[in-house]
């Protein structure tokens, strides 16, 4: 069995809404609702925990009541990485630990049980897609090169570790100011070795205002 962390403690900056971007609702519900609900329903999932922002955490507790894996609702921080500490370090110890941002509602029970069952074996495994497009390195408007899309992934979450180090990762992220955009990207500078395993295309992340159009399709197609 595994525990996930949910940050749901953004602003939502770039989506460009007055509120938490993870309040607005898709189908009727808040978009942090989904995301809890497809853990709530996983079999291999024992525990949820949120970080959340303190004049939320009220909302969030009323909205989630019903969901009897949500065992605590813990205040976020300033940054991605500071919510998901405060909650990590004050989590009961597991083995397996999942981290999924709170604004990708549509992963699906499959990928998280690749995942799950990957995190048996190795240590540290994310869900990724192959990229799609070129990518190049821009510098003041001028291509400085164009990368080998062959090893290009983009990664998403659920990021699946082993408890233990995740900890000592954030621990030493903490230790040295480092602050990094993904949970993989602080078990990495420790040396240790992160594993991919393909996801799909439909777990965005909402982030900007077109994206709740995608979300629309997606929810369309699978009959949401
Ligand atoms: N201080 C923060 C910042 C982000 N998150 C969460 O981390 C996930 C991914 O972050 P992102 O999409 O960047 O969300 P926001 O920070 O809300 O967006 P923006 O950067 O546009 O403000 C989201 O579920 C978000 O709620 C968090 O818990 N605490
Ligand atoms: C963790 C993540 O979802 C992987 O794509 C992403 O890096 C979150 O970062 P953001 O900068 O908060 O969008």
């Amino acid at each position: 069995m595994y525990t996930v962390i949910i940050p749901a403690a953004g602003q939502g900056k770039r989506m460009g809404s007055t509120k938490n971007k993870v309040l607005l609702e898709l189908n009727g519900k808040p978009i942090i609702y989904h995301t809890v609900s497809i853990f709530e329903k996983d079999i291999n999932c024992a525990a949820v925990y949120l970080a959340a922002r303190e004049e939320e955490i009220a909302y969030l507790k009323d909205l989630l009541k019903d969901c009897s894996k949500v065992k605590g609702i813990m205040v976020g921080g300033s940054e991605r990485q500071y919510s998901i500490y405060n909650v990590l370090k004050n989590i009961p110890q597991c083995e397996i630990v999942m981290v999924h941002d709170a604004a990708r509602p549509f992963v699906s029970h499959e990928t998280l049980q690749v995942l799950y069952d990957a995190t048996a074996e190795k240590q540290a495994v994310i869900a990724a897609v192959p990229v799609k497009d070129t990518i190049k390195m821009v510098s003041d408007s001028v291509i400085e090169r164009t990368l080998n899309r062959a090893a290009l992934w983009q990664v998403q979450t659920p990021q699946s570790f082993d408890y233990r180090l995740l900890l000592n990762a954030y621990r030493a992220a903490e230790q040295d100011d480092f602050l990094g955009t993904d949970d993989a990207s602080l078990v990495e500078r420790l040396g240790e070795s992160v594993s991919v395993i393909e996801s799909d295309y439909d777990n965005i992340k909402l982030t900007t205002p077109e994206d709740l159009y995608f979300a629309e399709a997606i929810m369309k197609k699978r009959g949401i």
